[in-house]
């Protein structure tokens, strides 16, 4: 079916220029004033990023399994995509979306994911961000987004919108999506969009919620057809495609046993990263004991914070806040953006310019990073740890720092971050703020930057890794060991470094989860690996 979409594109092109050229001349006084080069750069970035002939040839390169989610999605249909860590899930969900935007125009698809970094890897942003929802903590979170006019203009120019690792979304803020977007759009469920999931219940569950998404009222209202792809791509080791399929399978003394054998000697100890951890203040230890190993001097940077009811309550509240009270940096830091600077639909050819700093005048700054006998860290991060968009999730390596007149305190020296293909940021402070309960409102000022040599495994979902160290004596569900090991395409390629004394029991959401997929595969009858369709329905 998408050998004949070439016919359609043109058309649909000249619509969705329509719609923007609609959009920009109602929409906000900004645009009424906008030049005519700067016009010509917005219609340049609403193109899009791969020419339609190389989106023909990735599709047909597909397999099968994957060529009929296109298929699916080019009729119209809402679907769940699932499958095995590794299986393509993602992979074909960016061809798709190249793929649609061109019969769509770029406005009509919205491509998002349930975390930053998992929205990186598919070029999109999160689905809070898209929703304009900040975290969804509280009704007036919502309210803000029902009133916000670019959440009209954007859900507005819709057609289909993208989720991908859905699995670590509620159940409850799928349905508040839903109630926001039929509250925008009218209609039916979520507006009458079409809606494309994608994820694997097997992995991580939501991190408070006890509703997963599919047993939201519109996951069953959407009737989803449901497609488990079934190749693996990423994992060419035997030894971990058989320690995966156990710790998928349920719980075992198995893969205790055969994890344990591999674990790596002590003595072995190399500054591999990222280093996967499973609670925050693990990956805070450890990033501490990282930049203490760093030469040079250390830049400190404490946050402002004010509250509506002042005292230690609040203050202690917001000691687990988004942005650092105290943050601490050295050049060659390797730390991670927590904001949105320039969404990937921004990120047309060349567009990095527009932000990038002029290249840094004093030497000192990049001596310093040529000492630290490392050459170039950003080398040695994996190319998919590292995309270009600057969003929440970005990794980059702190390479100077810099003061400025332009700059909001012309005293304080801020952090210049290396991010991929040498685009280069100076991080100023944002203002963040939020809702603490009963404490009321609450606004902390500080950089947008946190330490990033270690994260969690839920940071991790969604990415390939090449190499990386797993530090896991804390896992507290099984769903975190499978999801960390399943990052990596070999076992040779990381280094298991610590492993709980006691193995984690799969928590009741997990058995849940199980039960789910254990149905779906039963209703699809999936025995082999050709395509498996399931019927109208199947999902819910
Ligand atoms: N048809 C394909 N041809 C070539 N490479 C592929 C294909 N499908 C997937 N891959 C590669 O396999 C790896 C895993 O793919 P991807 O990340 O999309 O898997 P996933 O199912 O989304 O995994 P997870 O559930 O862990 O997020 C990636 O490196 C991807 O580029």
């Amino acid at each position: 079916m998408w050998r004949f979409l070439r016919a359609a594109v043109p058309a649909a092109r000249q619509k969705a220029q329509l719609v923007q050229e609609r959009a920009a001349q109602t929409s906000a006084s900004g645009a009424r004033g906008r030049k005519p080069w700067k016009e010509g750069l917005r219609r340049k970035m609403l193109e899009p990023r791969i020419p339609l002939r190389r989106v023909e040839e990735l599709i047909a390169t597909l397999h099968p399994e994957q060529r009929a989610v296109v298929d699916l999605a080019l009729d119209g249909q809402n679907i769940f995509l699932t499958g095995l860590p590794g299986s393509g899930k993602s992979y074909v969900l960016k061809q798709l979306v190249q793929l649609l935007q061109h019969r769509d125009g770029l406005p009509s698809v919205g491509v998002t994911a349930s975390t930053g970094v998992a929205g990186i890897h598919v070029q999109g942003s999160t689905i809070h961000s898209f929703l304009g929802c900040g975290r969804a903590e509280s009704q007036k979170d919502w309210e803000e987004a029902a009133e916000n006019p670019k959440v009209h203009e954007r859900l507005g120019a819709l057609k289909t919108l993208v989720i991908d690792e859905v699995s670590m979304l509620s159940g409850e803020f799928l349905d508040r999506a839903n109630e926001l977007i039929c509250r925008v759009r009218g209609g039916k469920v979520f507006g009458g969009l079409q809606v494309i999931f994608c994820g694997d219940f097997l992995q991580l569950p939501p991190m408070k919620r006890e509703v997963m998404a599919f047993e939201a009222n519109a996951w069953s209202e959407l009737q989803l057809k449901c497609i488990t792809l079934q190749q693996n791509y990423r994992h060419f080791d035997d030894r971990l495609r058989t320690l995966l399929c156990q710790l998928r399978s349920g719980p075992s003394s198995a893969p205790s046993a055969a994890l344990r054998a591999l674990k790596t000697p002590e003595e072995e100890e190399a500054m591999a990263y990222p280093t996967i951890v499973s609670t925050n203040k693990e990956a805070q230890a450890e990033n501490q004991r990282r930049l203490e190993a760093l030469p040079g001097d250390e830049h400190a940077y404490e946050a402002t914070d004010s509250f509506e009811l002042p005292g230690s309550t609040a203050r202690q509240a917001l000691q687990h806040g988004r942005f650092e009270k105290l943050l601490k940096l050295k050049v060659g830091a390797v730390v991670m953006l927590l904001v949105n600077k320039r969404l990937p639909h921004r990120c047309h050819r060349g567009a990095p310019r527009a932000f990038s700093m002029p290249s840094l005048t004093s030497g000192g700054a990049l001596a310093a990073l040529e000492a630290l006998a490392k050459p170039n860290q950003m080398m040695a991060l994996p190319e998919e740890y590292r995309e270009t968009p600057l969003v929440n999730g970005s990794v980059g390596v702190v390479v100077g720092f810099e003061t400025s007149p332009e700059l909001p305190d012309d005293a304080t020296a801020y952090p210049v971050v290396e991010f991929a293909k040498g685009l280069r940021v100076t991080v100023t402070p944002v203002t963040d703020s939020g809702e603490l309960g009963f404490l009321g409102q609450y606004e902390r000022r500080q950089l947008p930057l946190k330490l990033a040599w270690a994260l969690t495994v839920h940071k991790m979902q969604g990415l390939t890794l090449r190499s990386g160290e797993l530090k896991l004596a804390r896992v507290f569900d099984t769903a975190q060991l499978y999801v960390a090991l399943s990052r990596f395409q070999s076992l040779d390629s990381v280094a298991i470094r610590s492993l709980p004394v006691r193995w984690p029991v799969p928590c009741e959401r997990a058995q849940r989860a199980r039960a789910f997929h254990a149905q779906l595969e039963k209703d699809m009858g999936l025995v082999e690996t050709s395509p498996v369709v399931a019927e109208v329905g199947d999902c819910s």
